[in-house]
């Protein structure tokens, strides 16, 4: 982006920058002898102009709304619109879960963002053995229709957006969804939401898992056929380099792993006939924010460009919205820290910052009690006021990816694109991500790095404020914590029974065997579960059936 002239001006200048380091370095050493990112990419002391060379702006930037999107999706971006602010919550049950909803968008939240508890993020009902002491706990029980309809009572799914955080049993908790549309009389394609959906990082870091990889995929290009024609407003999958990072990855790993698990979605679509110009429209994307603010931004900027050039280039995509990365991001939980958890107010507006500057398009904040427990409603009121005050008065949302240009997020987002390509391709050598989750490389890469960084902080290499330095004594009898009413588990299986009483048994039978069937055989389940849980089959019966055709997974653990 410099001519010649100018750099050698710059190579001229920079000796005598040289001499006055040294001169300043026999005065006192520097704090470290080494620096790198938090995701460890060494870092130089200062970028000029010459770490742009190479940078050819037209194709490596562009412009915002066009090929590679490195500088966002949206022409406009944050003047036509902000972000969705989007709070994950839900606990307990239905009902407690929808008066969490109702007053976050009374507060100004934009989306929804369910969260589940275990059971029925692995397929069970509330009365089922494995569910006891877990029901409503790290999110809401849903076991059927009856539920989800209370979840959504009054609020209107033809005007709001949900997420619903769910991935084995995704078909089923979106079907319900589409029922209680039904029930609203909101028709199919005016839906709008997310399914996560994503199970291959469930295998490599997250364990909600229920079936073998070979049915997973199954059950996930059945939701992109059936939501291509039925459902056009839904991202079908949020495939989630949230976890992975949260189970100790490096920022590039991060970007290289979730992209990699894109592209085995991708794969295993186009091998059933789909279209990837028509479901991936429909793929959306999840990653974390860190606190290593320069490093999130590019790590964004980073993603968005190589997955252009993957869908464009190896898929043959030449519709500009299935080339787009589409992303929803949190800050980052394993960053907040049970000591002094005000301070984790100011690590969550830096992650929100990176986020909103690498041009996010759905964001949930953390709130500063959750190294402790479920956010209480003043702390989760406070997460979502530091999502406004980066919207109304920041600023950084008048101009377009403001950092692009600054020589050293350039530096940054090169690096991060190189070190994923090469992951990428190492994936490629292995066989694709599900073989390399097989044979466990993927796990042992993470493993690895999440072991070198707690090495780093134990020995005082990296510093967090308040847990290796800066400790306080600290007071903690007045805290407020929000603590689940134990007598949910025993409420939410009376409910059931009555359930089970009150409807058509008969009916609900017969739309099992039509499940068992479909199962067996290649026809789309997605029809049938919609018909099923119209009918308030529940989940654990739905998933039972299919736990009974497709068999369960058995981890495949890295020593
Ligand atoms: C695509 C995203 C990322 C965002 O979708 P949204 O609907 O919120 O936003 P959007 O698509 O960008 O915008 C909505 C519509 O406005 C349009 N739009 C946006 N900006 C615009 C602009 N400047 N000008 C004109 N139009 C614009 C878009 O094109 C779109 O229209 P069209 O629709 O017409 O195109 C989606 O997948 C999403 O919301 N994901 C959230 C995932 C989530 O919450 N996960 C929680 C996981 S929690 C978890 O897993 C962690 C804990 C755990 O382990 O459990």
């Amino acid at each position: 982006m410099f001519d010649e002239k100018q750099l050698q001006a710059i190579a001229e200048k920079k000796a005598a920058y040289q001499a006055a380091v040294d001169k300043a370095l026999t005065k006192g050493p520097e704090m470290r002898q080494e620096f790198t990112t938090g995701g460890g990419i060494p870092l130089e002391r200062l970028y000029t102009p010459e770490h742009l060379q190479g940078v050819d702006y037209p194709k490596d930037l562009g412009f915002p709304g066009s090929f590679p999107y490195t500088r966002g999706v949206q022409p406009t971006m944050y003047r036509g619109r902000f972000w969705t602010m989007r709070q994950y919550a839900g606990f307990a049950t239905a009902e407690e879960s929808n008066e969490r909803y109702r007053y976050l968008l009374s507060q100004g939240t934009t989306g929804l963002s369910v969260a589940f508890d275990l059971p029925t993020q692995i397929g069970y009902d509330s009365d089922h053995s494995m569910a006891q002491g877990e029901v409503g706990k790290v999110g809401v029980a849903i076991d059927s229709l009856a539920d989800m309809e209370i979840l959504f009572n009054q609020i209107p799914l033809d005007k709001v957006s949900t997420s619903m955080t769910i991935n084995a049993p995704a078909g089923v908790l979106l079907a319900m969804y589409i029922a209680v549309g039904e029930k609203q009389g909101v028709p199919t394609d005016a839906l709008s939401g997310t399914i996560q959906n994503d199970i291959l990082k469930e295998y490599i870091a997250r364990g909600t898992y229920i079936f073998p990889p070979k049915p997973s995929m199954r059950l996930i290009t059945d939701i992109f056929d059936f939501c291509s024609s039925h459902v056009p407003k839904w991202n079908t999958i949020s495939i989630s380099g949230y976890h992975i990072r949260e189970a100790g990855s490096t920022a590039i790993q991060e970007v290289a792993f979730t992209l990699a698990d894109g592209i085995a979605y991708v794969e295993a679509a186009v091998k059933k006939g789909q279209d990837p110009n028509v479901f991936g429209k429909r793929l959306s994307f999840f990653f974390n924010a860190h606190n290593d603010f320069l490093e999130e931004v590019a790590k964004f900027r980073a993603a968005r460009k190589i997955w252009a050039h993957l869908m464009k280039e190896r898929f043959g995509v030449t519709d500009k919205t299935a080339q787009m990365l589409r992303f929803h991001t949190q800050t980052a939980g394993s960053t907040l820290t049970a000591q002094q958890p005000e301070n984790n107010v100011v690590r969550v507006a830096i992650q929100t910052m990176a986020a909103v500057m690498g041009g996010t398009q759905s964001l949930h904040t953390n709130s500063l009690d959750e190294a402790l427990a479920l956010p209480t409603e003043k702390s989760v009121r406070i997460a979502l006021r530091t999502q406004q005050i980066v919207a109304y008065e920041s600023g950084i949302t008048q101009t377009i990816d403001p950092l692009a240009g600054s020589y050293a997020v350039e530096a940054l987002t090169k690096q991060i694109e190189e070190g994923a390509w090469n992951y990428i391709r190492k994936i490629d050598e292995l066989g694709g991500m599900l073989a390399s989750i097989e044979k466990g490389y993927v796990q042992q890469q993470i493993q690895d790095a999440a072991y070198n960084y707690q090495k780093a902080v134990e020995a005082g290499d990296r510093i967090v404020v308040g847990v290796n330095k800066f400790q306080v004594e600290e007071d903690t009898s007045s805290r407020t914590l929000l603590r689940v009413d134990p007598s949910v588990g025993a409420q939410q299986v009376a409910k059931l029974r009555k359930l089970k009483e009150g409807r058509d048994n008969v009916k609900v039978k017969d739309c099992l065997e039509d499940i068992r069937k479909a199962a067996q055989s290649d026809e789309n389940l997605m029809p049938r579960i919609v018909e099923a849980v119209r009918h308030y089959t529940t989940e654990g019966e739905i998933c039972g059936v299919l736990r009974e055709v497709f068999g369960e997974y058995r981890e495949h653990v890295v020593l």
